[in-house]
Formats: C-alpha cells, sequence, structure tokens
C-alpha cells in the first residue's frame, strides 16, 4: 500500500502537468500463474485522479468487508488488489495531440502472452515523426495511430523488446531495447516504461527538453518530471533528487537493481525553458529563484516606462504562476527605492526633521492584488474549445485600489501567448478601474514560433506576437514579402527539404521586437477601451541569464534543436498561409 500511496501523491504533485485525463499502471512481481500480473487503469472525468484512485479505494473497502485486517497481510492485499504492485507508473495527460477521449490517456498497454513482451509506456513528451515511425517498423496506421505519439513510441520499443526477448530467452537487456528505439524518435520526452517480468526505465530524449529526475534509497526507486513533487511525496533534501542527464535511461531489473545508463549519442542540452518560465510548479528551490530572477530583470525597462514615478504606480500580477515572477519585480522596485532613499537622506546632510525622515523612509512600492483566479485551473493547458469562454470567467477584480486618472497599473503575466487571457479578460477589467495607463509585463520574450516538444503551442496564427507582425506588413503594404517568404516554404516542401532550415525567421527580420510589442499593445486592446495599453517582454538575453540551464528557446528565436523543429515551424507558416487550422505535427 505504500507504493500506491505515494504514487496518489505524486501524482497530485504533478495536476499542474495535465488536466486532461490520467491513468496509472502496476506490474507485480513473483505471481502465481493463475494471478494477473498487470493491470492499467484510465480516466478523462473531470477528476480523473480522484475517479481512478476512488475506485482503487471502493475495491479495497470491499476485500476489508470480507476480511478486515487484509491490510496486515500483503501477500492477501496484493492477490486481492489489481492495482496493487511492486512496479507502478502513473500518469497526468496534457494532450498535445489527438483527442481528449480516455482512449488517448497514458499509459498504453500492449500484452502478449510471454512476460517479457508486456509493455506499457506513459510520457510527458511529443514527437513530430509519428508516420516515420510506424513505416521503420513496417505498420500501417489507421486514424487513431496517426494521432498518437505515444502508439508509434510504443509499436518502435515494442519492436525492439520482442526482438530482445527472443534472443535472451525472455529476459531483454532494456538498454539494448532502447538504444535501438530511442535513435528513431524525433522530440522533446521523458517517458517510463513497465515491463511484465518486472523491469522497468525511464527515458530522457537527447537534447533534454523534457525534464526528468529520480531518487532512490533502500525501499524506492523513484521518477518524476519534476523534483518538487519527489521532495515532498519523500520528504528528503535538494541534494537527494537527481537529474536524469539527458540521452540517458534509468533501467531497474527485477530484482530491483538500477543503473543509469546513456542511450543516445551526446547531443546539445536544450532543456526547455518554459518548463522554468510557465509548466513546472514554482516551489523548485531553483525554478523559484529563476522566475524571480525573471521579474528582477525586468525592473529596469519598467521604471522606465513609469518614468521612475513609484508614487503614481500600483503594481500586481495575473495569477497564479506569474506570482513569483512578480516578487522579482517587486525585489527590483524596492532596490531601486532604496537606494533614492539613501541618497536623499544624504543629500539633506543635517537639514531634518523626524517628520521628513519618517516620511521619506515609509515610502514604499504600491502593491495591490488586483486580479483574482477564482477556479483553481490553468486554462493555457485546456483544450482550445471553449479556452476564450473560459478565461473569461476565470478572472475577477478588486476595486477600489485605483486612483482614477492618476495611477498607472504595472501587472505582470509569465506568459503571453495567443493574448487570450489579456485581450478577453484582464485588459477589460483593469480599465474598469480606470487607471491613467496600463502596462502589461510578461516575464517570458515575445512566443513567435511553435513548439513541438511538448507543450501545446503549434499553430502560428495562434500566436500573438506572429498576428502583430503580420498587421505591420500589411500597415507598410509590404504583403508580398510574406508571399515570398510561402515560396521558399513551398519550394522546400516540393523537394521534402522543410527540415534543413527554420524559413520563418525571415518573416520577423523587418521588425523590431519594440514595433511587434507596440502592435500587440493593440491586439490586446479592444476598440472600445481609451485607457493607453503598454507591452513589455523579456529580452532573450535576460532569459538565458535567469534560467542559465535551460537553454531551450525556440519558441523565441526560432533555434530548433532538431531536424523536426525546422519542419514543424515551416508547415505551421505553409499551413497558416493555407488557412488550414490544424497542428503542424
Ligand atoms: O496568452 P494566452 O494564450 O492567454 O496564454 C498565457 C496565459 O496562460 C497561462 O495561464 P493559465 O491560465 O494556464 O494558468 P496559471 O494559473 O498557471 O497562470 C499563463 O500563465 C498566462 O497567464
Ligand atoms: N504530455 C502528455 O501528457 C502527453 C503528450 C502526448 N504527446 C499526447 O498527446 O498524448
Ligand atoms: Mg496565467
Amino acid at each position: 500500500m505504500y507504493g500506491l500511496n505515494k504514487l496518489y501523491l505524486l501524482m497530485e504533485k504533478q495536476h499542474n502537468r495535465g488536466q486532461d485525463g490520467a491513468g496509472m499502471a502496476s506490474v507485480k512481481l513473483d505471481t502465481s500463474s493463475s494471478t494477473p500480473y498487470m493491470m492499467r487503469s484510465r480516466s478523462n472525468s473531470t477528476q480523473p485522479i480522484a475517479d481512478i484512485f476512488g475506485k482503487i479505494g471502493a475495491e479495497i473497502k470491499e476485500l476489508e468487508a470480507h476480511q478486515p485486517d487484509i491490510q496486515q497481510h500483503p501477500e492477501f492485499i496484493k492477490a486481492h488488489l489489481p492495482a496493487l504492485g511492486e512496479l507502478m507508473l502513473g500518469h497526468l495527460r496534457y494532450g498535445t495531440q489527438g483527442k481528449n477521449n480516455v482512449e488517448f490517456c497514458h499509459p498504453f498497454l500492449k500484452r502478449s502472452l510471454e512476460k517479457s513482451k508486456n509493455l506499457t509506456l506513459a510520457g510527458n513528451f511529443n514527437l513530430v515523426n509519428t508516420e516515420e515511425l510506424f513505416n521503420s517498423v513496417d505498420l500501417s496506421m489507421g486514424e487513431f495511430q496517426r494521432q498518437s505519439d505515444l502508439a508509434a513510441m510504443m509499436e518502435v520499443i515494442y519492436h525492439y523488446l520482442a526482438m530482445e526477448s527472443d534472443n535472451t530467452n525472455g529476459n531483454p537487456s532494456l538498454q539494448k531495447v532502447l538504444e535501438n528505439a530511442a535513435a528513431k524518435f524525433d522530440g522533446g520526452f521523458t517517458v517510463g516504461g513497465l515491463v511484465g517480468n518486472g523491469s522497468g526505465f525511464v527515458l530522457r530524449d537527447g537534447n533534454g527538453i523534457r525534464p526528468a529526475y529520480y531518487y532512490t534509497d533502500d525501499e524506492v526507486i523513484v521518477a518524476a518530471s519534476e523534483r518538487a513533487s519527489i521532495r515532498t511525496t519523500f520528504n528528503i533534501g535538494e541534494d537527494r533528487v537527481k537529474p536524469l542527464p539527458a540521452g540517458h535511461a534509468l533501467i531497474v531489473d527485477p530484482q530491483g537493481d538500477f543503473k543509469v545508463a546513456r542511450v543516445l549519442p551526446e547531443m546539445e542540452k536544450r532543456a526547455c525553458s518554459f518548463e522554468r518560465i510557465y509548466f513546472s510548479r514554482g516551489g523548485d528551490e531553483k525554478i523559484y529563484r529563476e522566475r524571480i530572477a525573471l521579474g528582477y530583470h525586468l525592473s529596469q525597462t519598467v521604471l522606465e516606462a513609469i518614468n521612475y514615478d513609484l508614487r503614481n504606480t500600483i503594481f500586481s500580477y495575473i495569477p497564479n504562476t506569474a506570482e513569483v515572477a512578480y516578487y522579482g519585480l517587486v525585489k527590483g522596485m524596492e532596490d531601486y527605492l532604496n537606494k533614492i532613499k539613501v541618497e536623499r537622506i544624504l543629500s539633506w546632510e543635517k537639514d531634518f526633521t523626524r517628520e521628513k525622515l519618517e516620511e521619506m523612509v515609509n515610502r514604499k512600492i504600491r502593491q495591490e492584488k488586483i486580479a483574482i483566479k477564482d477556479v483553481k485551473m490553468r486554462t493555457f493547458i485546456t483544450a482550445d474549445s471553449g479556452r476564450n469562454e473560459m478565461v473569461q470567467h476565470v478572472y475577477d477584480i478588486t476595486y477600489g485600489t485605483v486612483r482614477p486618472g492618476t495611477d498607472t497599473l504595472v501587472v505582470i503575466d509569465d506568459s503571453i501567448v495567443r493574448g487570450t487571457t489579456l485581450k478577453e479578460s484582464i485588459i477589460r477589467m483593469l480599465s474598469r478601474l480606470k487607471p491613467k495607463k496600463i502596462i502589461i509585463v510578461s516575464s517570458a520574450p515575445q512566443i513567435r514560433y511553435p513548439d513541438c516538444y511538448g507543450i501545446d503551442m503549434s499553430r502560428m496564427g495562434d500566436f500573438i506576437a506572429f498576428r502583430a507582425a503580420l498587421e505591420l506588413y500589411n500597415d507598410r503594404g509590404m504583403q508580398q514579402s510574406v508571399r515570398d517568404i510561402y515560396q521558399e516554404c513551398k519550394a522546400l516542401e516540393q523537394f521534402d527539404q522543410l527540415h534543413t532550415k527554420n524559413v520563418v525567421k525571415q518573416f520577423y527580420k523587418p521588425f523590431t521586437a519594440h514595433e511587434i510589442s507596440a502592435k500587440i499593445a493593440q491586439l490586446i486592446t479592444a476598440e472600445d477601451i481609451d485607457i493607453p495599453v503598454e507591452v513589455i517582454f523579456q529580452t532573450i538575453e535576460d532569459l538565458h541569464n535567469s534560467c542559465p540551464t535551460n537553454t531551450g528557446d525556440w519558441y523565441f528565436t526560432g533555434n530548433y534543436p532538431t531536424p523536426g523543429g525546422n519542419r514543424v515551424v515551416n508547415k505551421a507558416f505553409i499551413n497558416f498561409m493555407e488557412g488550414i487550422e490544424t497542428r503542424a505535427y
């Protein structure tokens, strides 16, 4: 029961990573031939974790009705409770392809009569070469397979597992299996697998795009996408949880021995920076400090934008993720204010009174909680359909905090992707408070290019930065240049060369980041709002200064770590030009 409870906790702690559904699988060791040794359960109900574990709880109750002390008899409960096993795998789904049906929820499971050929897989990932993968193992795809990178991954790993299993009399080397399989995947992935013979693995992509951490002691071997979830669940210190190195796999054999082995050749490390900015929870020690730094680095630009007028400026943030970056921004403001206080006081020499000194010392950065998020839901990782409406209703506002016509409002968010949160909700609400000006600050740089490695931002036309640049082309009568970029993409496509370079970088070349920001400000402000709005973005340089270990920045710079990335961005552009609404992978 220990393991099951820990799995439940780990999953609860990573709810932030997926709301589309959940699933778990388990494998029992040393079972008698009549006991089923592998199970899987999935749910896409509104509370999927509660649904899955609620059912397990009900089964335990039923067993206890017959045998009240069953929990004191591990072997007995193991034999009767399908979910209980020595090996367990849990997953929260954030669909980056396919549908939100339960069929797409992880783990997937492939059964066979031979124990070592039973495989269950779940992961935090996105692959861009699903079709190629099916071809590589000579399988044809149906409608479902076409939409599931996990199905493709399953077939490839299974192909090598079955082969290895035959060659070794049912004792496959997972290292060999993964060496062969992983080399074929183009994407960002952290994936966990359990095999019916009682072995298991966690595999991380060669660029370390997706995060993976592990912890071992005498009792457990555990891995998860976020360090903080392992720390809290097992109540351990920062240094006890290690990152799984890029291109490596953590492999556990049926006896419970483990190793961390390289399965992919050494590649450039490009861990996803969006994990640090938004996706991961901010409770992790390092991520917390990085988010503080992101906010802090923006303070000079913000000071300039408010003309250093701290008396008439109120600072706030858009909940929830931006909260930590907000603290960083406020720290920057405080540092500036304190410097001013010291300079002023020194300039008085002896000419001051107690009141004058008190007034100066008590000057503060004006902070208010202006936006309130009523529902504890991450709208960004919610399926597109219905997101606009959800965003409209999820936020509320605090009245009576702003002096109308006098105060400028500075509000920080962690990222501006489609601009929906701002346009559909925040700007309109803030304008009801009648500030003199609204300044929106983004702790992430402008998102200009799609992600295809596990963050669901894949359609070019969705990005507010893209739409802003497009407007600038129109304003300046430069539409022909856009058509030229399209022609170049089409020419590459014709010769199957889309993967060779990111043509879309040219699309942003004619404009400065400032010009695009100014246009974004226009686009997120509805026509009937007459309060000036300004938008300030993080610079790429300060992103890297703030998050030095996560250098993956393709959505900001267009520099993709794998050939599939270039293909996706060019294809996304073609899709946009041709009015095709689907994802480009
Ligand atoms: O520009 P957009 O396309 O609207 O996306 C950006 C917004 O989405 C995310 O918030 P989310 O609601 O996911 O959750 P949070 O509470 O974690 O901030 C992010 O923090 C931004 O606020
Ligand atoms: N990150 C995940 O939860 C799974 C992503 C996977 N590509 C899917 O769409 O199912
Ligand atoms: Mg948010």
